[in-house]
C-alpha cells in the first residue's frame, strides 16, 4: 500500500480518484501542476469542473458509457486549466470493482500532449505551406489538385489551372535587395488570394512562381481571373522607401480540354505561361495543342539534365554570357534549344561531357 502511494505522489502523469458519482475523492501533485487546481479545488467536485468549451456534448456521454460498458476509456481530450488555459490531454480512465464486481471508484490517469499537438501541427504546417508567405505549397496544391479533379470528373465541371511567374523579379532582388524581393512576394500572395474566390488554391510553387486551382471555371471565368491577376500583380508595390511595379506572365490550361491528369494540366499551364513570356512578358496565353511537343521535349531535357547533374555525368554547363560555371538545379526551367543547348529565360547554356576537354 505505502508503494503505491508512492508511485501515486511521484508519478508524472496527473491521477485523478472519484466516488460512483464522479465526485473527486483525491488527485496527486501532477494533477495540481498540470491543472493548476490545488486538492482543496476539486475535492468533492466533478471532473467536469476541468471541461473546455472545444468538446461537444456528445463526446462525454460516449466517453461514459464506454467506461461503464468496458471498464475502460482512453482517448484525448481538451480541458481546461484553472487559469482557463486549454489544454489537450491523453486521459485513461478505469473502473475500480470490488469483489463483488460492483464499481467502486474511477481513476483517471493523464499528461499534457499539448506541446506535442503543437510540435505535429507545426511539422505538418511546414511539410505542406510555404514559409515566406503561409501559401500552400506545391505538395498540398498537387493535393487539392488531384481531389478537385476527382470530384470534376464526377460532376462533370471544368478546372482552370493557372501558372504565374512574375517577369524580372531577379531585377528587384538585385536592385533593392533580397529583404524587399520576400516582401514583394508576400504582397503578390496577398493580392493573388483577393483575386479568386475561397473555393479556389493559391500556392507558391517556389522563387516568383505561383499556380492558382480554379475549381468548377470554365475558359470564360479563367479568361477574366487571368486579367484581374495582371491588373492586381501588377498595381504599385510599397515598401518604406520605395515603391516599385512588376508584371506576370500567365499560363493557363483546362480541365477536361487541355489535359485529364494533374501532371499534364499543370505542364501545360508551365508551357502556356512560357508562351506568355515570349511573347513580351505581362500577358496570358492558353494552352494549345502546338505547345504539346515544346512541353514534352522540354520535360524530357530537364529529366535528363535533372539526372544528369545529379550523377555528375555532366561536369560543368557553359553559359554563353557569363563564361563555364556549374548549374544550380534550383534555375527554374529550361527551354530545349538543341541535344546540349538550353535556355533559362534569357540565358543560353550548352553542356558537356565530364571526359571531354574543354
Ligand atoms: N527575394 C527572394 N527571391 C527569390 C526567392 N526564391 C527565388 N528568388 C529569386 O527569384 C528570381 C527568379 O528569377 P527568374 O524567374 O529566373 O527570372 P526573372 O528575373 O523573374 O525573369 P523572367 O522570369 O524571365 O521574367 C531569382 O533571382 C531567385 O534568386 C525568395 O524566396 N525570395
Amino acid at each position: 500500500m505505502r508503494l503505491a502511494a508512492l508511485v501515486f505522489d511521484r508519478a508524472a502523469e496527473g491521477v485523478m480518484v472519484t466516488d460512483t458519482e464522479q465526485q473527486i475523492l483525491t488527485v496527486n501533485d501532477a494533477f495540481s501542476t498540470l491543472t493548476g487546481c490545488t486538492r482543496q479545488d476539486v475535492v468533492g467536485k466533478k471532473p467536469s469542473l476541468l471541461r473546455s468549451e472545444k468538446m461537444p456534448p456528445a463526446f462525454y456521454a460516449e466517453m461514459w458509457d464506454k467506461v461503464n460498458r468496458v471498464g475502460v476509456w482512453q482517448g484525448e481530450i481538451w480541458n481546461r486549466r484553472k487559469n482557463g488555459e486549454p489544454y489537450l490531454e491523453w486521459l485513461s480512465i478505469n473502473t475500480v470493482k470490488d469483489k463483488s464486481g460492483k464499481v467502486v471508484n474511477y481513476v483517471g490517469m493523464f499528461s499534457d500532449i499539448t506541446k506535442v499537438r503543437e510540435s505535429q501541427q507545426r511539422i505538418e504546417y511546414l511539410a505542406t505551406h510555404d514559409e515566406l508567405t503561409g501559401l500552400p505549397n506545391r505538395a498540398l496544391f498537387n493535393d487539392r489538385l488531384h481531389l478537385a479533379l476527382a470530384r470534376a470528373d464526377r460532376s462533370r465541371e471544368s478546372i482552370g489551372v493557372v501558372f504565374i511567374d512574375l517577369d524580372n523579379f531577379k531585377m528587384v532582388n538585385d536592385t533593392l535587395g533580397h529583404e524587399t524581393g520576400d516582401k514583394l512576394l508576400r504582397q503578390a500572395a496577398v493580392r493573388l488570394l483577393d483575386c479568386v474566390r475561397g473555393e479556389d488554391t493559391v500556392a507558391r510553387l517556389g522563387g516568383d512562381e505561383f499556380v492558382v486551382l480554379l475549381v468548377a471555371a470554365d475558359r470564360e471565368q479563367a479568361t477574366v481571373t487571368a486579367e484581374r491577376l495582371l491588373i492586381a500583380l501588377s498595381a504599385s508595390y510599397q515598401f518604406d522607401e520605395h515603391e516599385c511595379f512588376i508584371s506576370a506572365s500567365i499560363g493557363l490550361s483546362m480541365f477536361p480540354e487541355d489535359a485529364a491528369d494533374a501532371n499534364s494540366l499543370m505542364r501545360n499551364a508551365d508551357a502556356a505561361m512560357y508562351r506568355a513570356k515570349d511573347h513580351g512578358k505581362n500577358g496570358f496565353r492558353f494552352f494549345s495543342a502546338d505547345l504539346a511537343s515544346q512541353a514534352g521535349k522540354r520535360l524530357a531535357l530537364e529529366t535528363g539534365l535533372r539526372r544528369a547533374i545529379d550523377t555528375g555525368s555532366y561536369s560543368s554547363i557553359i553559359s554563353r554570357r557569363s563564361g563555364w560555371k556549374a548549374i544550380p538545379w534550383s534555375v527554374p526551367r529550361l527551354w530545349y534549344v538543341g541535344p546540349t543547348t538550353v535556355r533559362s529565360s534569357n540565358r543560353w547554356y550548352s553542356f558537356r561531357s565530364p571526359s571531354k576537354a574543354i
